[in-house]
Order: C-alpha cells, then structure tokens, then sequence
C-alpha cells in the first residue's frame, strides 16, 4: 500500500508539473473572462490554499489508489471460498466495499471542490489516475521481496527523475514552481500558505516513507519479531497495531520548523521515515521483546 502510495504520489507531481492546472481560488482572480469586476466571490478556507498546480488532484488520486489496493485486497480473500453461501456472501462484501469506496471517493471530490481547490475535472482525473497506478503496480511481485537495494534505488530514481525534470525545464526558462507565487498572492490569509503543500515537500515525504518501509522491512528488528515465533499470534498483532496507532499519534506532537526550506525538507525526510521504521520494525520488536520477557516469567 505504501509503495502505491508513494508512486500514486509522485505521479501525481509529474502530471501536476505537464498539465499546468489552475486552481479555482486564483483563478477567478486573474481569468479575463469576467467582464467588469464581475468575478464570482469564492470563500476560502484554512486547507484552501494548496501552493501546487491543480490538475489532477492528489488528494483525489491519493485516496482513490490507497483505498484501491485495499478493497481489491479484502476481496482476493473472499473471492477463495467456494461452497454455494460463500459466493452470495463475496457478492455482498463486493457491493458493500465498493461502495463504499465509491462513497468516499465522492466525498473527498466533493470537498476538494467545495473549498475551491480543485475544478470537477481535476478531482475525475485524480480518481481514475489513481485507480490506473494501483492496478499497475499492486500486482508488481518486485515490490513483495524488494531488498534495501532496491528501495535505494528506487527512491534515487524517483528524486533523480523528479529534480532532473524540474531543472531541464528551468534551463527552458519554464518555472515549475509557477503556482507558489500565485497561492501566496491569492490566498485570502497568508497563515493558511502551508510550505508542506509545495511540490518538492510532497516529494520529501514520499522518499522518506519509502526509506523508511525499506529500512524496516530489511532490519533485523523487523525478522526477529515479524518473522518469528509470535508473528502468527493474535495477541502479537492486535499489540502491534495498538502500540503503533499509539506511537504514530505521538509524530503529530513533532512540529517541523519551517522558517528554513532546506532543513524543513531534511527534517520531514526524517520524520517520514521514521514513521513506518517505528511501525515495521521498532514497535514489532518491543512487542516481541516484552511477550519474550512475560512468558519467561511465567514459565
Ligand atoms: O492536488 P490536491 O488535492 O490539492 O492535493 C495537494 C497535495 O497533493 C499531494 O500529492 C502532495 O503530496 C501534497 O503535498 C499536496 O498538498
């Protein structure tokens, strides 16, 4: 889920840095085809001001992939039983996640342009953009056994391609970062320009979370305690997943400062990968330490 995240993501950028989409807070401010001053009034909100291009949306394309890989997941389960009552019960659990994925895509459209950040078009292109990247990537087998050196690269690939298409274009005298100066100039209030909404912290954060799973995952932490004897124990999961959702709630209290661009982007590089280190490896390695530590005292 977090590769197709990560990709879903970058993708994302590039589609974002070739369409030169518009959002609609700036311009309605800046189009001609209003005649005189009649421009409609869009109200803004706090997460109105987004400092990227608009098209497509990659809060749209991110929700549409992530919840893609997970629906399709759950129903690889069910899709194996085989007597006659399991077949009605695939075909209602079918109806119901789909619909719900439907729902939720729906509804973050429908916000996304409720606070005039995004046109119609721009969410419709972000949903189906996204489903597109998860089917093409969630059935790659690479990913399921990539070794570090993999993510390594992957990760260079990624930033590599991404700065290199960013600087021949600067060398054309085309700017991709066109849509900051137009965010600072049209956002109502300037507290709600957020340096986390600009192309290159998106990208950051991707790289850092995809370090990080690759750290993980290729740690021995990670072999001692998910591959070892308690990996298949309930209570060893159901600790995980508390102990995780416990700890990552603790990485909203970490506030990256923001007053420099370069030490924000090392720093939340960081924090993006220690996000799904602590998950994958840390935490697992606690819970597996601490189960060791309560059965030896028993015995
Ligand atoms: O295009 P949208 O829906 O406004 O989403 C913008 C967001 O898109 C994501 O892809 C970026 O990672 C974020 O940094 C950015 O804020």
């Amino acid at each position: 889920m977090i590769w197709v995240a990560v990709i879903g993501d970058w993708f994302n950028l590039i589609f974002k840095w070739i369409l030169f989409g518009h959002r609609p807070y700036w311009w309605v401010q800046e189009t001609m085809i209003y005649p005189n001053q009649s421009s409609p009034c869009l109200e803004q909100f706090p997460i109105t001001c987004e400092t990227g291009p608009g098209s497509p949306s990659g809060h749209a394309m991110g929700s549409s992939c992530v919840w893609y890989v997970m629906v399709t997941a759950a129903l690889s389960y069910t899709v194996r039983w085989k007597d006659k009552s399991a077949v009605t019960l695939h075909r209602l659990t079918w109806s119901f996640l789909w619909s719900i994925f439907w729902i939720i895509q729906i509804s973050v459209c429908i916000s996304r342009v409720f606070i005039a950040t995004h046109f119609p078009h721009q969410v419709v292109l972000g949903v189906f953009a996204g489903i597109l990247v998860a089917e093409a990537f969630e059935h790659t087998p690479a990913i399921q056994t990539a070794s570090f050196r993999m993510y390594i690269k992957t990760n260079l690939f990624l930033f590599i391609f991404a700065l290199g298409f960013y600087l021949s274009l600067k060398l054309l005298d085309i700017d991709l970062l066109w849509s900051v100066p137009k965010a600072k100039k049209w956002c109502a209030n300037p507290d709600w320009i957020n340096i986390d909404t600009t192309p290159f912290a998106g990208l950051v954060r991707n790289l850092g979370a995809l370090f990080g799973l690759g750290l993980g995952i290729n740690s021995e932490m990670f072999i001692t305690s998910c591959k070892g004897k308690n990996s298949c124990k309930i209570s060893f999961r159901i600790l995980c997943i508390a102990a995780s959702l416990a700890t990552l709630q603790l990485y909203n209290f970490v506030k990256i400062p923001t007053h420099t661009e370069y030490l924000f982007y090392i720093l939340s590089f960081c924090k993006s990968a220690a996000m799904p280190l602590t998950v994958v490896a840390l935490v697992p390695y606690c819970v597996h330490s601490l189960m060791g530590t309560t059965e030896k005292k028993l015995n």
